[in-house]
């Protein structure tokens, strides 16, 4: 048998653990993964995971657990791929640092995250490696290592080409990277427009994600409610103007194909499921991007910048919450000139 890849997986929530299923699954690849809240409880009992693609599991673990990104490579490195699946949040961690000791000469990083512009800080760190992406259509989340994963797992592996390597042989890392993957229960398949995924997916999360998070309602109960009319469409129709101005032409029946994509659950988008657990939000790769964008080519987007605006306040909750901002105790008020 042939050897088993290394895979560094950093970010084991929802989305995570069933990427590290799905790699160890087909017996290709020997996972890591890099655990912080959840790691006691994984080394006793392992995750229990409710899949709609694999059934009930009990006590899953990968391979290696390790307690940090160093202790991952001094015993278990090194990583033909690093695979980064963690929010997605540059306003408060800088996840290229925190995998950059992991990514050694024969390294490719892989990044199953939502969002657009998310490759820029690791082309820039990493000039001579070969950067994927990931764009998942999977509806998962964990809450203290009990996994329910709803939404098949739908996953699309592309290159953020980087033009000093050979295309050939990027499309072969990442064609080998998708054999690890994709198995008889889910779909794993070669992404041949990177940038075309990222907006199309945005059409989802950069709408129904933030209605739910800042009305705290998941999708069932917004449609039923009302909700689904109006303002989300009107978002969508707004994400879809930006991405044909940054020259990616966007179907029109993808706003209906994203309204149904949850069908028949009640489902929580990651962005809700943050806010339930008081986690730091995705806003500025999937809302604050696309804005700017829209600024630099002069794209009017009334309801997306109100979201932004709410989504912004909200994240500064999350921040006072967590102690990352400190309000003063007395109110700082304008003095009269
Ligand atoms: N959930 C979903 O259904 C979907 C999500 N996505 C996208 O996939 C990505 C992942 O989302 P999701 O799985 O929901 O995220 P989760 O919030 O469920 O999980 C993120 C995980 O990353 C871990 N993490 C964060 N920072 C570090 C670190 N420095 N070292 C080690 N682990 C770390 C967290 O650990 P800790 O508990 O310690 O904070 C947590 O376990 C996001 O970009 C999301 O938008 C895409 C499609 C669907
Ligand atoms: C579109 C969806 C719901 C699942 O792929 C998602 O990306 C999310 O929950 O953030």
């Amino acid at each position: 048998m042939a050897s088993r890849s290394k895979v560094l997986l950093v970010g084991s929530g929802g989305v995570g653990t069933m990427v590290a299923y799905a790699l160890e699954y087909s017996g290709k690849a020997e996972v890591t993964s890099v655990l912080r809240s959840d790691y006691d409880k994984v080394v006793k009992d392992g995750f229990t995971i409710d899949s709609c693609d694999y059934g009930h599991i009990e006590c899953f673990r990968t391979t290696n657990i390790a307690k940090s990104v160093s202790d991952a490579c001094e015993n278990h490195g090194p990583f033909e791929y690093v695979v980064l699946v963690t929010k997605c949040v540059p306003d408060v961690t800088n996840m290229v640092e925190i995998i950059a000791p992991a990514v050694t000469e024969e390294s490719t990083v892989v990044l199953i995250q939502n969002g657009i512009g998310i490759e820029t800080g690791f082309k820039q760190k990493f000039p001579g490696h070969t950067i994927l992406s990931g764009v998942s259509m999977i509806g998962s989340a964990n809450r203290g290592a009990q996994i329910s994963h709803e939404v098949s797992d739908f996953v699309k592996i592309g290159v953020f080409y980087n033009p000093t390597l050979p295309k050939e042989k990027q499309d072969a890392v990442c064609k080998k990277f998708i054999d690890i993957y994709d198995n008889d229960k889910i779909e794993c398949t070669f992404d041949e427009d990177v940038k075309f995924s990222r907006w199309r997916k945005l059409v989802y999360n950069s709408c129904i994600n933030p209605v739910s998070a800042l009305v705290d309602l998941d999708v069932g109960r917004i449609e039923l409610f009302g909700g689904d009319g109006g303002l989300i469409e009107q978002l969508m129709n707004e994400i879809l103007a930006i991405a044909k101005s940054d020259g990616v032409d966007l179907p029109e029946d993808v706003i209906e194909f994203m309204i149904r994509s949850d069908d028949p659950n009640y489902y929580k988008p990651s962005m809700q499921v943050d806010v339930e657990k008081g986690n730091y939000l995705e806003i500025e790769v999937i809302i604050g991007n696309p804005l700017r964008i829209a600024k630099k080519n002069g794209v009017s987007t009334p309801a997306l910048s109100v979201i932004y605006e709410l989504l912004k306040l909200v994240q500064c909750r999350i921040k006072e919450q967590k102690g990352l901002i400190v309000v003063p105790k007395e109110r700082p008020v304008p003095t009269s000139a």
